[in-house]
C-alpha cells in the first residue's frame, strides 16, 4: 500500500491552476526527485501535500500507517529563516512541536530524540552555537535533524542544496542517501540538478507540459530524457518540456 498518493489533483491559488491531473504515488522506502523548470509548481504541490494548501482538486491520501502529521519538511531557505537568532539545539527540539502538543516543555524522551538526531547529522558538537552564524551546509544538517525529530518515516525536501557548494551538497546528498537507504525514510525531494537526480533517486516526477512519473530507468528511458539531455536536437528546460 502507498505511503502517500495523488488522486487527479490540481494545485493552485486562490481557485488559479497552477498544476493539474497529477497521479502519483510514494511507497515506504521509496526516493521521488521531484523535477521540472522554474515556476512549473512544484513547491505548491509539496505545500499541498503537506497540508499547508488547499488542493484545487483531487486528492492527496496518506496510508501504510502514515498520518498526515508525520511528515517531516525541509522548507526552501528564506534570508528571515537563515537569520534565526535560535540555538542550534533550539531549532532542532522545535521539530519535537507536534509530539509534545500543548505540553509547555519537552520531556526527557524527546531531549534524548534531539542528541541522536544531531548525532546522525554530526553537529553535536555546534549545539550551542547560534543558527545564523553556521554556514549553509550546516544549516541544512540543523534542518534534517529538525525534520527527523518530527518524523523518521517521511522527508520532504524543497532544493536543500541551492547556495551549497559541490563539496557540502555531496556530503548532504550523502547523508540523505543513507537516511533512505539504511534507515528506510521515504524520501521526496523536489531538485533543479535533474543529473544528480537520475544518480540519488529511485523515481521521478517531471512536471510541466508534459508529465511523467515513474521509476527512474524507465525516465532514462523516456522521450523526455532524450530531449532533455540533448540527445535529440540540443537540449535543457529551454525545450519547454
Ligand atoms: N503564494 C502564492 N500566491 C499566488 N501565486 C503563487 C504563490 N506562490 C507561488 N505562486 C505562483 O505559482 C507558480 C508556481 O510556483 P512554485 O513556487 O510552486 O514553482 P516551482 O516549480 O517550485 O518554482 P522554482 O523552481 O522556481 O522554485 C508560479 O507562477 C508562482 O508565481
Amino acid at each position: 500500500m502507498a505511503q502517500l498518493s495523488c488522486e487527479n489533483l490540481s494545485v493552485g491559488y486562490d481557485g488559479k491552476v497552477v498544476l493539474q491531473g497529477l497521479n502519483f504515488s510514494v511507497n515506504a522506502g521509496d526516493y521521488l526527485c521531484i523535477v521540472g523548470e522554474n515556476g512549473s509548481g512544484k513547491s505548491t504541490l509539496m505545500k499541498t501535500i503537506l497540508g499547508l494548501q488547499p488542493p484545487i482538486q483531487g486528492k492527496v491520501n496518506t496510508g501504510d500507517g502514515l498520518l498526515p502529521n508525520e511528515i517531516g519538511y525541509l522548507p526552501q531557505q528564506t534570508i528571515v529563516q537563515k537569520d534565526f537568532p535560535a540555538s542550534v539545539r533550539e531549532v532542532v527540539i522545535s521539530g519535537c512541536q507536534g509530539r509534545s502538543g500543548l505540553r509547555m516543555f519537552y520531556n526527557r524522551k524527546e531531549k534524548q530524540l534531539v542528541d541522536e538526531m544531531m548525532e546522525k547529522m554530526g553537529i553535536s558538537h555546534l549545539s550551542k552555537r547560534c543558527y545564523r552564524e553556521l554556514s549553509g551546509g550546516q544549516q541544512q544538517r540543523v534542518l534534517l535533524a529538525r525534520a527527523l525529530c518530527a518524523t523518521q518515516k517521511i522527508l520532504l525536501l524543497d532544493e536543500p542544496f541551492t547556495g551549497l557548494d559541490p563539496r557540502v551538497s555531496s556530503e548532504l546528498y550523502h547523508l540523505i542517501d543513507e537516511l533512505n537507504h539504511r534507515d528506510g525514510i521515504t524520501v521526496i525531494m523536489i531538485s533543479h540538478d535533474v543529473q544528480a537526480a537520475v544518480e540519488h533517486a529511485s523515481h521521478i516526477l517531471h512536471i510541466g507540459k508534459r508529465m511523467f512519473f515513474g521509476a527512474k530507468e524507465e525516465y532514462l528511458k523516456s522521450e523526455m530524457w532524450r530531449i532533455l539531455t540533448g540527445k535529440e536536437g540540443g537540449g535543457g528546460y529551454e525545450y519547454d518540456l
